[in-house]
């Protein structure tokens, strides 16, 4: 039987339609959440993502601004807007588009981003809350993917996970994120000599690497569930993922599509970790003028 597809964009809506409502919720208490969009330079495909970015914040509700600088923008006037937007009680998220121009050095801009707005999840401090399982935001495209996983009802406890791929920002996150959820999870990597011993035993499998054509039908086990956040060009210049698609889908037991699986997820994402920015601002905030609102009431005693 074929894999049953994982459909990424039927997800966002249903995910989007929540977050509009609990953003509704927010404004109606005078704290529509707020993100800011950075983008240095003039990549043709960053200028889609951050268009698409701003347009989901409008069919959300949200607040949003969207800050365009010419590609010799300095690295010193990117750091000062990015102070200036963390002391902004309108915003409660800020991303910079990757990946930036040459010149700017793109850990210092993540790092100048106050762990509190870092919807992205990017910073160091991020990723030390994520490792220590501790609240946080957790970043959009390795949270999605978790979220498209949960779509299949399958328990993650106990089961072997594969990531394929060790950046940052997808693979050591989603190792984590995996974890987390009480799988048994292997990485591996350019630097892994027989990647299909690997993914033949896992019962998940996250290809993350940006080639094409990397998980192929004798490297997966029957049954598994294969998530693809590859993003490549086949040779007729059509959007492909790591994984081929046509082969695997028949020894898969479910399948995420490129494009319309993991993709449109990280867009989702984004709202929520900004959404949930706000709601944390907001709950701080009534701490702040009622302090017991943050304590747990006593029991009567009688
Ligand atoms: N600051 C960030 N920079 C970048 C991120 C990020 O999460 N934060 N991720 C990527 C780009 N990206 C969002 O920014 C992104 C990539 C792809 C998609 C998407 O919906 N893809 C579609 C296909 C689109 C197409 O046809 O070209 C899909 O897979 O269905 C959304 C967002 C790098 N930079």
């Amino acid at each position: 039987m074929p894999a049953q597809l994982i459909d990424g964009v039927k997800l966002s809506q249903q995910l989007r339609a929540d977050i509009a409502r609990r953003a509704a919720e927010l404004t109606a208490q005078g704290h529509q959440p707020g993100l800011a969009v950075i983008i240095v330079g003039d990549d043709p495909a960053s200028h889609v993502y951050v268009r698409n970015k701003v347009k989901a914040c409008g069919e959300a509700g949200f607040h949003s601004v969207l800050e365009k600088y010419e590609a010799d923008f300095s690295e010193a006037a990117l750091l000062e807007r990015i102070a200036a937007l963390n002391v902004d009680p309108a915003i409660h998220g800020i991303l910079v588009q990757m990946p930036l121009p040459k010149h700017i050095d793109p850990s210092k801009v993540i790092e100048a981003i106050a762990t509190t707005k870092d919807v992205d999840g990017y910073s160091v401090l991020s990723a030390g809350e994520l490792v220590a399982n501790l609240p946080g935001f957790r970043p959009c495209t390795p949270y999605g993917c978790m979220k498209l996983i949960e779509t299949t009802g399958i328990d993650l406890r106990g089961k072997h996970a594969v990531v394929v791929g060790r950046s940052n920002t997808v693979g050591k996150p989603m190792a984590l994120l995996l974890l987390q959820a009480n799988a048994t999870v292997t990485i591996c990597h350019s630097a892994t000599p027989d990647l299909g011993y690997h993914t033949r035993q896992a019962d998940v499998i996250v290809a993350a690497v940006g080639r094409r054509n990397t998980v192929t039908a004798d490297m997966v086990k029957p049954g598994a569930i294969v998530i693809d956040v590859g993003m490549n060009r086949n040779d007729e210049g059509k959007l492909c993922g790591d994984v081929d698609f046509d082969g695997v889908s028949e020894v898969a037991s479910h399948i995420t599509p490129v494009p319309g699986g993991v993709g449109p997820m990280t867009i989702t994402m984004l709202l929520m970790n900004t959404l949930e920015s706000a709601e944390r601002g907001l709950a701080k905030k009534q701490v702040a003028v009622d302090p017991a609102a943050g304590m747990i009431p006593k029991p009567d005693i009688a």
